[in-house]
């Protein structure tokens, strides 16, 4: 193993293992300068919490990832939430709050149980004893794409363009890698795609598109805005929710005493997300620029500097966690910094806690247990951590 601060935490290697250089990361200390970028890494815990809700200095609109957006062109418009400071970042962020906010949730939520219901039907068909399926491709993602697109209120025309633009968004945050480069021509079909299901006329009248345009109606947002809002859940709303529902399922299924920890006790069943995100930790990683010199420990950290905050690290950080890399619902994963957290903590958590919450409840009533079937496959990203393939035994009662 390279010393940490010589190693490309990029490299396809390091992407589809990273605990080992996550640990020793945080013990090279609080903030490690890594020479193949020049940027300041964090893998503590403590520090990326603190990173996190210090927006003043550790600020979002040079961009959250490696490029700076005061330095080079960035390859879409710049999301008004995402990479936005306050005060630009404000109202597009309390119209997405009541928009995503648990109470709008609750039409969806029978609508999404009702959807679930039949997914898993469809996927068992009447067999009975044990079933193999691919859980990434019969689960994880096909079940997020039969409801979230739908309750955005975009066509059904071309939502095959939703996985590849989110692949491409993801590794686009890292260095111009070979993962970046191979997509990068594709990228734009997606990209234009993925702009057309903004505007207003081919929204449908109910869903969070056109709840976000009658936030323009109002006035609490411009109607320049209104589509770049509806971007960002497009962006931010299809691959985390499907890598996330990933790692649910793997978690599952190599601790299969917790399945029956989650059928037998309905308490468990809300914390089950949040230790998968804790555990899994589908976004990885991303970026803050120093906007002032900051000494943290015996390092100080320049202006301009781009800071790299390991949040699957600081979610395994035995300083915070007992045994961080068990999955184990019987822990309070509360403080987990899966969602990111202040300013811009994750404003899709809701969302992102009701897809699994209705297709586990589907799923815990017809299956007993849950086992690997073979070795799940990896794909490397530079931002998220995935599985191409999981594939499971589901022993159906
Ligand atoms: C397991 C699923 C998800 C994970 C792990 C996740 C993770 C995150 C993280 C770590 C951030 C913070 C980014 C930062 O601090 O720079 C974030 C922000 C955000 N997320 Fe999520 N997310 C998930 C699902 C969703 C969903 C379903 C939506 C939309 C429906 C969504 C929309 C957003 C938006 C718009 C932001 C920017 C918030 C802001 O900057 O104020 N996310 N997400
Ligand atoms: C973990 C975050 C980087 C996920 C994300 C992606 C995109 C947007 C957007 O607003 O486009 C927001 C959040």
């Amino acid at each position: 193993l390279l010393p940490v601060n010589d190693t490309d935490p990029f490299s396809v290697e390091v992407l589809t293992d990273p605990l080992p250089f996550q640990a020793a990361l945080r013990d090279a200390g609080p903030v490690v300068h890594l020479s193949r970028y020049d940027l300041y890494a964090m893998g503590r815990h403590a520090e990326v919490r603190a990173a996190l809700t210090d927006w003043q200095r550790f600020c979002s609109s040079a961009g959250v990832g490696l490029s700076n957006f005061r330095r080079e062109a960035p390859w879409r418009p710049p999301s008004l939430l995402l990479e936005a400071d306050p005060p630009h970042h404000d109202a597009p962020r309390r119209v997405l709050s009541a928009v995503l906010g648990p109470r709008a949730l609750r039409r969806w939520r029978e609508r999404w149980s009702a959807a679930a219901v039949e997914h898993v039907d469809a996927l068992l068909d009447g067999r009975r004893g044990p079933v193999e399926v691919d859980g990434m491709a019969a689960l994880a993602e096909s079940f997020p794409l039969r409801v979230f697109p739908d309750a955005v209120g975009i066509p059904r025309e071309g939502r095959e363009h939703l996985l590849p633009y989110g692949e491409y968004l993801f590794n686009a945050f890292g260095p111009h890698n070979e993962l970046v480069a191979a997509r990068a021509a594709a990228a734009s079909e997606h990209a234009a795609w993925v702009n057309a299901q903004c505007a207003r006329e081919v929204l449908a009248d109910e869903g969070f598109g056109a709840d976000i345009w009658a936030a323009a109606d109002r006035g609490d947002l411009t109607p320049e805005q209104a589509p770049l809002v509806v971007r960002s859940l497009l962006s931010a709303g299809v691959d985390t929710t499907v890598h996330g529902l990933g790692w649910v399922l793997h978690g599952l299924a190599t601790h299969p005493d917790q399945w029956e920890l989650f059928r037998a006790d309905p308490s468990r069943r809300r914390v089950c997300f949040d230790e998968a995100v804790r555990w899994g930790s589908p976004v990885q990683t991303f970026f803050r620029t120093a906007e002032v010199d900051v000494p943290i420990g015996d390092v100080v950290v320049p202006e301009g500097s781009k800071i790299l905050m390991f949040l699957g690290s600081a979610n395994h950080d035995p300083r915070a966690w007992d045994d961080p890399d068990r999955f184990d619902l019987r822990r309070d994963p509360s403080g987990h910094v899966g969602f990111g957290f202040g300013l811009h903590q994750c404003v899709g958590q809701h969302v992102a806690r009701l897809e699994p919450e209705t297709l586990l409840a589907a799923l815990a009533d017809r299956v007993e247990r849950i086992e690997p079937a073979g070795e799940p496959v990896r794909r490397p990203n530079n931002t998220m951590r995935e599985w191409a393939s999981l594939p499971l035994r589901l022993h159906v009662r």
